[in-house]
This record gives C-alpha cells, structure tokens and sequence, in this order.
C-alpha cells in the first residue's frame, strides 16, 4: 500500500491538470492530508465552505486516484481546522494566457489588471472570503448570491471583486461584467433623471452577468438611490446573474439602509475579511517585492511587516515609500533603512490615536485584572465585565474595525464586540456604579 505522501503527491499532481490556478490555490494548497487509515483518508480543510466544495466536487477524484494507485477503495473524509492556514508560498506557476478578448473586455469593466486571483496571497484573515469568491467567479448566479464581503479599510475586498470579474472574463470572455463604487452608481443614477436616461441607466446596469459594487456603506442616507438598487438588485438576482458587494460593516449595522435591501443581502453569503497576521503581512510584501523585481532582504520585510498591522495599503505604501528612500539615498534596502524611511510615517498612521492595547492596560489596570485574563475566555463577571467595558470603549474612542477588535481580544469574533457594546450602553443607562466607571476610565484615556 503506497503511503500517505505518496498518495497526496498523485493527487496534487492529477489536481493540478484540471483546475486552474487560483482553484489549485484555494483548495489543494489549503488542504492537509492527516492520516489514512483502514481505507479512509482523512483531509483537513480551513472552513465549512471549503469542505463542501470539496465534497461536491473534488472528493471523487481521490476514490479515482486512490483505486488506480491502491487497487482498493479509499474513502475521503474532510475535517475542519480554523488554525490551519498559513500564506501561499509565492507563485511559481506559468503565467495564465489570457486571451486579447479578455483583456479588453476587463478595460471596458473598469477592472484593475493587477487585482487578479493570482497576486492574491491568500491567509487565515481572507481564505474563506478567497474561497467563496473563487466558487462565484467559476459558477455565477447559482451558489452564493449576493456574495457580500465585509471588513476594515485595506484588507483587500475591492482585490477580490476585481479577481471576480477577471476571472469570470476567463472562463466566458462575452460575459458581461460591470464594477462601480456605490458612488458611481448613485452619480449614475442622478445623471440619468437629470438627463432623462432613465431606460440607457436601466440598460446599463440590469443587463450584466455580473455586478460588483463596492462599499455600499456609502448608500446610507440615499433614499432615491437605494430604491434604485433594490430594482437593479431585483431584476439581476431573477434573471439568476450574479451579484458582489462590498461594505466596510454587515449590511443590518449600515445606517439608514433599507430594511428589504438588508433583507435581501442576506439571500446569499456573507463573509468577513479580518487584518492579515504577521506570516502573511510578509508573503504580501514578499510578492509585491518580487513583482517590482525590488530585492529585499527577508528581515528587511519582516520589520515593515511589524510596523503596519491592520491595512495592506498601508503596508504596500511603506514598501514603496522604503524603495523610493533608497533610490534617493542610492543605497540598498536594508532594515536600518527601512526604520529611517518609516520613521516620520509612524506618526501618521497612529494618527495619535488610542491603541486597543492602552485601552486594555487602563482598564486592567482599573479592575485590577490581567491582561491576559482581559483576551482569555473566562465567563466570570469580574473579567466579563471589563472585556466588555475595553471592547465598548476599543470602539467608541477608536476607528478600528470590529473584526479588527475582535482579533485584539485572542481572536475573538466580530459579533462578541457589537454584543459587548450593545450590553455595555444598556448597562451605562441602568446601572450608575457603571456608568460612573466606564466614564472615569474614559476621561483618563483621553487626559
Ligand atoms: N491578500 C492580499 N494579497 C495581495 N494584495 C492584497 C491582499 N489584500 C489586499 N491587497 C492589496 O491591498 C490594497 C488594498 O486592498 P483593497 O483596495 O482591495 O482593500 P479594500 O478592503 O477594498 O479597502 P476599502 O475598504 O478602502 O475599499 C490593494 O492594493 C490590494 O491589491
């Protein structure tokens, strides 16, 4: 019986020949043989997502492959395993060939040649948004419709629409695919009354296959805009074509958004994007750095990766912003450069704001708990109390992201952090000792 290296190897190797890139990325390369035992070979595989597409639609080929090799029946079985994913390793592949059509057809919507499956790295924040836009781009309209992505400034959404739509141009170079901002859309819209276009605006934008709007946070207060949407919404999602949106917050904590557009974003699937962890911070500057052909050594990137933690826009500005020191200084890169380069933008990017951390040492500090308790699990009330107290605060005193409160809390989940803030105001209006704390914590953070 070949071991179990063996069997994976083929298996990659068959894999390989009949998926693309990006499928080769999402789902092999995030997957993990972990044992094979009485004919069963159990797969560890990082989400529920995962695990289901691979049941659908890859598991046959292991009983294929396994029968060819073994001449016995080998049965997979996927486990789930939050913990398991680390970045792709740079790639090593051939260029994809993407057709003359293609790439015309990627101008005309607006879409940007540098946001494509293959330049993004893929890392426990993304791998489930990555996955379910992979599955949208090769099946539209059918899976997850509205696929809705959610998270902080930078962390890559707008990326994987764009990739979205390269791909789906691909695989049909005639679809038709169309990206806006959620202001464009509403700009759009205004023209077309001022102008009388109303039916050229409808044309436009309910005869696509695919629509991807972007940070539709911004539909908030735009009463005639939204009402336009819902119809645009309505009339693509009957029609089975499919639909992207993006927002930095779930669709129910956007101010003023329609009730039945909430609703309606609901239908399909919604997922997070959360800051990128350290492993993949530098596997982003690493094929950015080999992108622009820039040589750069591995604790050059290591330290810019420490510098800038929550927005890969951010991180990709201090990597240009190192490169154009050196050039100036006609000096190689090396980390006592990038320290100098990055010295005058720390300031900047604090933005002198209150950290979550100082926030977490205050209000230790106050209760006199630890900090290690603070992020821990447990559900006694003189720890519960003040994680809520530092996570309500983490969000009125700063402009973090939920997501991104949640992971400074040891990786808790967004919904923690909005339940937190939700207890905590009720709790200021009921109970007086409270309140009278919350605001002596708050007045010392911001003396
Ligand atoms: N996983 C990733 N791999 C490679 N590059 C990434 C990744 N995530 C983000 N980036 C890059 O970071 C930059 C910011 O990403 P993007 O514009 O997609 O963020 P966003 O989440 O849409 O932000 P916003 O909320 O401001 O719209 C882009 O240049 C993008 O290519």
């Amino acid at each position: 019986m070949p071991n179990i290296e063996y069997i994976w190897k083929e298996l990659e190797d068959s894999y390989r020949t009949i998926l693309t890139t990006p499928s080769f990325n999402a789902w092999i390369e995030q997957a993990r043989p972990v044992s094979l035992e009485n004919n069963q070979l159990t797969i560890e595989v990082p989400s529920t997502l995962h695990k289901e597409y691979w049941e659908k639609n890859l598991a046959s080929k292991i009983v294929e492959t396994g029968f060819r090799l073994t001449g016995e029946e080998i049965t997979p079985q996927f486990i789930i395993h939050n913990e398991l994913a680390s970045p792709s390793e740079p790639l090593k592949k051939e260029e994809p060939l993407i057709s003359d059509i293609t790439k015309q057809n990627s101008k005309k919507a607006l879409l940007n040649p540098k946001y494509t499956f293959d330049t993004f790295v893929i890392g426990k924040g993304n791998q489930m948004a990555h996955a379910a836009a992979l599955v949208v781009a090769e099946d539209p309209g059918s899976t997850y419709n509205p696929l809705f992505f959610y998270g902080g400034v930078g962390l890559g959404k707008t990326h994987l629409m764009h990739a979205i739509g390269h791909q789906m141009l691909v695989n049909t170079p005639s679809a038709k695919v169309k990206y806006v901002s959620s202001e464009s859309f509403a700009n759009d819209f205004i023209n077309s009354i001022q102008n009388r276009t109303s039916e050229a605006f409808r044309q436009e934008y309910r005869n696509v296959d695919l629509l991807l709007v972007d940070d539709i946070q911004f539909f908030a207060d735009k009463e005639g805009t939204q009402e336009e949407f819902f119809h645009t919404f309505n009339s693509l999602y009957n029609e089975g074509r499919q639909i992207v949106l993006t927002s930095d917050r779930l669709p129910n904590e956007i101010p003023k958004l329609q009730e039945r557009l909430v609703s309606r974003f609901a239908w399909g699937l919604s997922v997070d994007i959360t800051p990128p962890d350290l492993e993949t911070r530098i596997a982003i500057l690493r094929k950015k750095a080999d992108a622009e052909r820039l040589e750069i050594p591995d604790d050059t990137l290591s330290y810019i990766a420490g510098q800038i933690d929550s927005n890969i826009r951010e991180l990709e500005g201090a990597l240009v912003r190192v490169q154009a020191f050196a050039t100036m200084q006609g000096n190689d890169i090396s980390t006592s450069l990038a320290a100098d380069a990055l010295k005058t933008l720390k300031p900047a990017t604090q933005n002198n704001q209150l950290s979550i951390l100082t926030i977490q040492e205050e209000v230790c500090n106050y209760y006199h708990v630890q900090l290690k308790d603070l992020k821990g699990k447990k559900r006694v009330k003189s720890i519960v109390v003040p994680r809520q107290i530092s996570m309500f605060l983490a969000r009125e005193l700063t402009d973090n992201s939920l997501p991104k409160i949640g992971a400074e809390f040891g990786g808790k989940d967004h919904t923690t952090v909005i339940h937190a803030h939700e207890k905590i105001q009720q709790l200021m209006v009921k109970d007086m000792t409270i309140q009278k704390e919350v605001t002596e914590i708050k007045n010392h953070l911001l003396s």
